[in-house]
Order: C-alpha cells, then structure tokens, then sequence
C-alpha cells in the first residue's frame, strides 16, 4: 500500500497542500484530479520523493519515502515519475531512449520489450529515429514507452496525454491502463481530463483549495457530484434551485444538472432564452439564460439561433437521484 499521510508543503510562504491522507492499494489506479495549479504536480513530486517534507510523510508498504535531503539521487527506486518535461535524450534515438534502462546481458528479451513497447505507442516505424526530431506529441509517447521499460512498482504519470491528439489519446490510453493492470504497477496519474480518469481508474481524489475535497469511484462521483467543481471536471453542469425546475417544490435547495440532463420542449418548464450556441459535433452546447437571469448550460441536438425560447426540463429521476447529495456551490 502507498500511504500518503498528513502531507502539508508550502512554497517559500505558499501553502499549497494542506493535511493530506491517501491510502493507494497496490496495483489500484487512482486519478488525483482539480483545476490548474490546485497542487497534481505538487502531490505527485511529493509521493516520488522530490521535494524535502516539513510535515507528514510517504510510505510504500513499510518503507519512508524520504526526499533530497537524504537521498543522493532523488526519486525512490521502485517508482517512476513521468513528469510533464518527459526527460529525453534528445541525440539518441527512440528505441535506444526506451532501451536505455535494460540490461544489455539479455539482449533478446531487450530487443522483443523494446519492441512491445514501440507498438504499445504506436511508433515501430520511428524506432531510428533521433528523439530531438520529434514532434511533442511523439515525445510524450516515447517518454511513457521509457517509464514502462523500466517495470517500477509504482508509476506517477503527470498529464500524460496532454500533447497526443485525439485520434491516438483514446487507443494510447486504452494499452499503457491494460498493460499497467496486466503487470500490476500500481498508478497514480494527476490530470483534469474527465477521459483519463472515468475508463480507467479505480478511485479519484479531487484537489480544491489545498485539501482532497472528494473521492471515491470515478462512476460515483460523477452521478452524484458534492459540489458544481467536482461536476465540472465532468463536463458543463449548472447548480439549479430545485423550486426552479419543479414550480410546485417548496424548497430552494441546489442540485447539480449536467447540460447534457436537460430535455428540451417548445411548451413547458424552465423558460429559457438561447444566448450562445457551440457546435460540438454530435451535439451543441447552448449557454442560456432564464428569466431571473440564471445562465445555464444544456444540450441541443439541433442548432438554436440566438434569442429562441425554449423550456428546459429535468427528469425525476435525476432530481431524487441528486436530491441524495448536497450542491454546495
Ligand atoms: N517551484 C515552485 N515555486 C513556487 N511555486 C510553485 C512552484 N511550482 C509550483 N508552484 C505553485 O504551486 C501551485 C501548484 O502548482 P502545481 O504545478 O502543483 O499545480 P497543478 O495542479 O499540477 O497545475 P497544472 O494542472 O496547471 O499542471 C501553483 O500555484 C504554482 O504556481
């Protein structure tokens, strides 16, 4: 188990993260999620034993993850940190930047891993190629390929999509999440890409304010968001009086409503004028605005011109289902 206890760190006079306690089975995949600059990269350096604690500390079953103070070189060795820099080497090429960390005395079983892991990121065909004249997004590959060779107990990966276009994220995400459960690596990635974390992870913590606001299963907090941060890491979501979408309750307690939990009708619910309407592919998203001038987010599936009214509808089902938690902002 990686057990992350009681963790506060400032920088210089910046509190950044306050009282933090996770507790990471292992082999489990967790996703650390918040908005930029809420403390990820903060918390993963932290776990990798980069930065030197004041307060609180790690643990990898029954050993202390201690930084540079009492490490030469710093980094615990049976975790790998892939950071958001993917610390390359620039003049050698990609195979031998993923083979670097091999051992040269089996030198078949380095070729076939070399191998599995080119395919793995998509990238045989670039094998010779020197790293230096790589786009990002290849970078960023080859940086993951060279983390994986190196079999570490733990992996900390920090955005690690963030420059691979969408047409390879999905089936790049879909090998590095099976080839880390097939070999058990226990995984700890920081991002606020909702896709990175919903198919693949086991349990979110959610960062705000210096503290894990929330946590649990990814499904879970995302059909009962606590709060409209947590369901924004989701998606477009509105935090909505309850009198507002059922006239006849007598209560002004929030829920949240997705955009995409909207149902729209031309005669009756929440009068609603279009202000803005983005196409988003198999859908548009349209900000509107009620007539105590509430803006809201919800989903079309047709264009709407500006200035149409439209009455906005939410099913009973997901107002029960919400009622279960509380909207706090
Ligand atoms: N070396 C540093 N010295 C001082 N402040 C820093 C340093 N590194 C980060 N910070 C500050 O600490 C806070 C948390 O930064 P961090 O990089 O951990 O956030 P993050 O959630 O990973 O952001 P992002 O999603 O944009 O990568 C930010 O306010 C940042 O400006």
């Amino acid at each position: 188990m990686l057990r992350i206890e009681n963790v506060s760190f400032t920088y210089d006079k910046d509190a950044i993260l306050e009282d933090i306690n996770l507790r990471i089975q292992r082999r489990e995949h967790v996703a650390i999620i918040g908005e930029s600059g809420c403390g990820k990269s903060t918390l993963l350096k932290i776990i990798y034993g980069l930065m030197d604690l004041e307060q609180g500390g790690i643990f990898w079953e029954d050993e202390a993850v201690l930084g540079p103070a009492f490490n030469l070189v710093p980094g615990a060795s049976f975790m790998k940190y892939l950071s958001q820099d993917f610390d390359l080497m620039p003049f050698i090429t990609v195979s031998e930047n993923i083979s670097q960390y091999l051992s040269v005395f089996y030198p078949k079983e380095l070729e076939e891993r070399t191998h599995e892991l080119l395919e793995m990121i998509e990238m045989t065909e670039f094998a010779d190629k020197k790293v230096k004249n790589l786009s990002g997004g290849q970078q960023q590959r080859v940086a993951l390929a060279r983390v994986l060779a190196q079999k570490p107990e733990v992996l900390l990966l920090d955005e690690p999509f963030s420059h691979i276009d969408n047409f390879l994220k999905n089936s790049l995400r879909r090998n590095i999440f099976k080839y880390l459960k097939e070999n058990g690596i226990t995984c700890v990635v920081a991002t606020h890409d909702y896709e990175d974390v919903l198919p693949f992870t086991d349990r979110v913590f959610v960062l705000k304010d210096k503290k894990v606001m929330a946590k649990g299963k990814p499904m879970d907090l995302y059909k009962n968001p606590k709060s409209l941060y947590v369901a924004s890491l989701f998606g477009e979501a509105n935090s909505i009086s309850i009198d507002v979408l059922k006239s006849y309750a007598n209560t002004k307690r929030k829920i949240i409503v997705y955009a995409h939990e909207f149902r729209i009708s031309e005669t009756s619910g929440i009068p609603t004028v279009v202000k803005t309407c983005y196409a988003m592919g198999p859908f548009y998203l349209v900000l509107g605005e009620t007539e105590d001038e509430a803006k809201l987010f919800f989903h079309s599936p047709v264009k709407l011109e500006p200035e149409k009214k439209v009455y906005l509808n939410v099913s009973l089902e997901t107002i029960n289902q919400r009622l279960q938690t509380t909207a706090s902002d």
